[in-house]
């Protein structure tokens, strides 16, 4: 009978509820086809229901071909229904987990009942796109008994792995269903990820850069192993797997060793459920073979379970059950010696071909069937579990009674996926056995860990420290040495016919000190005797602007025959002067204006010097030098100076950017890499999670940033004197939070680009249009209206003007244009930072 959980939980269901039970998923009513199955006890309103199982075959008793304890005298139960020889072709996977209750239904090894410690459902997994999907998974159950070694073989891209990182809980299935240790992967208190699984991936997955014993040191924390137990544990591994030094780095040991190593890892904690894929290559067959005593040693006791793939389909003789992979189904699930003679076969290699050959001539049975069965989507109970159905339509000749213990739906409706060797301990004890260490958001020794691997990689790779801190130092200083200075020794063809012409480097021109108005040509030119400008002397107008358009100057001046007479009856004679005194007193100057900044200066200097020259005649003939001004007066400015410098304007701009793009650069990589390495995913599983990651990371670059940012700012204030007119304290703030800000879009970068190269793209890519619509480089003012908006909305470009005012006005956070640069970028982390911790939690395959 339903308990009033199951009530509250059809009520919560109608409601469109989920009703939150750690670990314990209610069940959906029994199927018609599992109730067949389970005989009329299915049916039954009793507080338990029992099930019977669908047998292996006429043979009861499996003996594996190296007998490891327990496996002897192997029973299992019979069906009711009588179904369960294999060439009936019966499939009686149920369509639910259920509970055994009834010890006399459950599957017993050497007189024990077994918990099942994996099972999956109905699992269907597909890559691709919708329009062209690569089915990896059809329709798949397994089922590992707790206490077992569970040998998944199968032929090279036939889904082995990606079942793997389904049951650890790395990739999701598009449906159907899967238990572990009683719990689903990567629900709350299931331990699964986190120290419940020791998980050996396919790769090597090791930090290349930590000896041996901070890497069993670094996952050792993250289980929350205490030190004295790493040290003991360590030396039992190094040993047992004939390991070198403690100290050797893990990317100078050889293939076979960095193997070694990550089985070592796996093996650290000593977990209840061993998932290793081909933890067997590049091993050689004495190690091979202690690996294999291993792993029937540690699950003698029945507690431990390990699911192992491996290419040498041979050596899985050596494993309690073999689950035979093609096409995303499992062929069969047996005992190797129960697979040998029920298949007549000498070899598991003779069994798997023998399988595979059916399973291609009944798909091809299926094909010319008029209506072909549709894969249905699975069915959990229900009228229709055409999943069940259809397995049997499309693999004939399969054994399917992996179900040697089924699972049931105990008196309170909670499902029991372990087989409760004790009727008192359900599901939900054992999940909440684990829920006090698992729902803590996370643990010191995990932080400890993490943080740790963070610093000591960029420690060891001392490319990366150089770049870290070198490299904003280098651009500071390139910033400042080569932006913002006045163009020198620009060349000025002269044309001067007051004074003889001599050569291209001098001219004899007297100038004459004082009130004398005498070669006054002679005299600008020595006004004009300025930095930015060298004076190259050509004999006529024509060759000075050749000499321009050939690129040899940057403008030609002409001063004619009679300029000081012309220009001093211009001065006599005011609004009287005719047109051509007006004209031969007029300096005549044709300049390149192809380069702007160029072009300006030599105009500025220019008429700079021109103002110098007539204020010193008219002081010195004794009149108001005034006169020489326009008579607009530019008093002393209210902010910044009346030369203003472009190094000023950019600074602000260019600091937020050298330490926000430094930090995009930095972290975009980090998580790519160590995901290519499939050190991201180990670390999930070993109960990392995504926020942990993101946090210690968050962490390490703010260290770096701090370093970062004082260098910068000790450059560009101290050593260069950028101005900064306002509280350093405010531009520290500000500067470091637009590195944090950098670090959260590298994160995001990094957690949404599957390949390095991807993200490298992405990095560069956003540079320039931040740059550029940023204001750093010129005035947003001068934008179109619409860029203006787009503008405002980029992270760069409040920030710069907050830091700009802050320097260059000396403004406090008291201004709105301050503060809205602090407000923005706060803004802009939580986003990215939201945005990376959902694409990191979320982004399974
Ligand atoms: N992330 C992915 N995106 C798209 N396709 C994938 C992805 N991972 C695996 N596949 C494809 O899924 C199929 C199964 O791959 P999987 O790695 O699970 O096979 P496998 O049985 O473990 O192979 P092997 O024994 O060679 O390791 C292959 O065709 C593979 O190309």
């Amino acid at each position: 009978m339903w308990g009033l959980g199951n009530l509250i939980d059809v009520v919560f269901r109608l409601l469109g509820i989920r009703s939150y039970q750690p670990n314990i998923e209610p069940p959906p009513p029994p199927s018609p086809t599992a109730s067949s199955a389970m005989g009329d006890n299915s049916n039954s309103t009793a507080s338990t229901i029992t099930i019977t199982t669908v047998p292996p075959s006429s043979v009861g008793v499996a003996t594996p071909a190296v007998p490891g304890p327990d496996l002897v005298g192997v029973t299992i139960e019979r069906p009711l229904t009588g179904a369960g020889s294999p060439n009936h072709h019966h499939n009686h996977i149920p369509s639910t987990p259920q509970t055994v209750t009834d010890s006399t239904a459950t599957a017993q090894w050497g007189g024990k009942q077994r918990q099942q410690a994996v099972v999956v459902r109905h699992a269907f997994k597909t890559y691709g796109s919708k329009k062209k999907p690569n089915h990896v998974l059809s329709n798949l159950n397994m089922t590992v008994e707790k206490g077992t070694i569970y040998g998944l073989l199968g032929a090279s891209g036939c889904g082995k792995t990606t079942l793997l990182s389904c049951i650890v809980g790395r990739r999701r299935l598009n449906s159907g269903e899967i238990w572990v240790l009683g719990g689903k992967p990567g629900t709350r208190g299931s331990g699964v990820p986190g120290k419940r699984v020791g998980y050996m991936p396919q790769e090597i997955a090791l930090y290349g850069e930590f000896t041996i014993r901070e890497t069993m040191q670094y996952f050792g924390w993250i289980f929350g192993m205490k030190s004295k137990e790493i040290k003991e544990r360590l030396e039992f591994l190094l040993n047992f797997l004939d390991l070198p030094s403690q100290n050797r780095m893990v990317k100078n040991l050889s293939g076979g060793q960095q193997r070694r190593v990550s089985f070592a890892v796996a093996l650290m904690h000593d977990p209840e459920l061993l998932i290793l894929d081909e933890p067997t290559v590049g091993v050689d067959p004495l190690l091979r073979q202690s690996i294999w005593n291993h792993l029937v040693q540690i699950t003698k006791d029945g507690n431990k379970t390990v699911i192992i793939t491996t290419h040498y389909i041979e050596e899985a003789r050596q494993a309690h059950s073999i689950g035979l992979m093609r096409s995303g189904k499992l062929l069969a699930e047996e005992s190797p010696a129960v697979l040998l003679s029920m298949y007549g076969c000498t070899s598991l290699e003779e069994v798997f071909l023998k399988l595979s050959r059916k399973q291609t001539q009944s798909q091809q049975a299926v094909q010319q069937q008029p209506e072909p069965p549709q894969l249905a989507p699975p069915n959990w109970g229900g009228k229709k579990d055409v999943a069940v159905s259809n397995e049997e339509g499309g693999v004939v000749g399969l054994n399917f009674h992996q179900s040697k213990e089924m699972l049931v739906v105990d008196s309170n409706g909670h499902l029991d996926a372990m087989g409760k060797s004790s009727p008192s301990k359900t599901v939900a004890d054992t999940c909440q056995d684990c829920a006090s260490g698992c729902s803590e958001w996370t643990t010191t020794g995990k932080l400890r860990a993490l943080l740790q691997k963070n610093f000591l990689r960029m420690w060891r790779n001392v490319g990366v420290m150089l770049f870290i801190f070198a490299l904003p130092v280098m651009q500071v200083i390139l910033f400042c040495l080569a932006i913002g200075g006045d163009p020198k020794d620009l060349k000025l063809a002269i044309v001067n016919h007051e004074a003889n012409y001599t050569n291209m480097t001098y001219q004899y021109c007297p100038t004459k000190p004082g009130c004398k108005m005498e070669f006054l040509s002679c005299r600008y030119l020595e006004a004009l005797n300025v930095s930015t400008i060298e004076k190259v002397y050509y004999p006529d107008p024509n060759a000075a602007r050749l000499a321009v358009s050939e690129g040899e100057a940057w403008g030609a001046m002409y001063f004619t025959e009679n300029f000081t007479d012309a220009l001093v009856a211009r001065m006599a004679l005011g609004k009287e002067a005719d047109e051509e005194t007006l004209d031969q007193s007029e300096i005549r100057v044709w300049l390149d204006m192809s380069n702007q900044q160029i072009g300006i200066t030599l105009q500025r200097d220019l008429q700079l010097s021109y103002q110098n020259f007539t204020k010193d005649i008219l002081r010195d003939c004794d009149i108001n030098e005034a006169l020489a001004s326009l008579p607009i007066s530019f008093k002393d400015p209210i902010y910044g100076s009346n030369k203003p410098s472009f190094t000023d304007f950019v600074a602000p701009g260019v600091i937020l950017t050298i330490v926000f793009f430094l930090a995009v650069a930095l972290t975009s990589s980090a998580l790519i890499i160590e995901r290519m390495e499939g050190l991201l995913d180990r670390s999930f599983v070993a109960g990392v999670s995504p926020g942990e990651i993101l946090f210690s990371h968050v962490v390490t670059q703010f260290v770096v940033m701090c370093g970062q940012t004082t260098l910068v700012l000790i450059f560009m204030i101290l050593v260069f004197k950028v101005q900064c007119q306002g509280d350093i304290i405010l531009v520290i703030i500000l500067t470091i939070l637009q590195g944090l800000c950098g670090m959260c879009f590298g994160f995001v970068i990094s957690a949404i680009c599957e390949l390095e190269r991807n993200a490298i793209q992405l990095a560069l890519g956003s540079f320039y249009p931040t740059l550029l619509l940023s204001g750093v480089i010129w005035p947003i003012e001068g934008m179109p209206t619409v860029l203006r908006y787009i503008s405002t909305f980029l992270p760069l470009t409040l920030a710069t003007t907050s830091l700009r005012c802050i320097m260059t006005r000396g403004w406090g956070l008291d201004h709105e244009d301050v503060y809205n640069g602090f407000i923005s970028t706060i803004v802009w982390i939580v986003l990215f930072l939201s945005i990376s911790f959902a694409v990191l939690k979320f982004k399974k395959g």
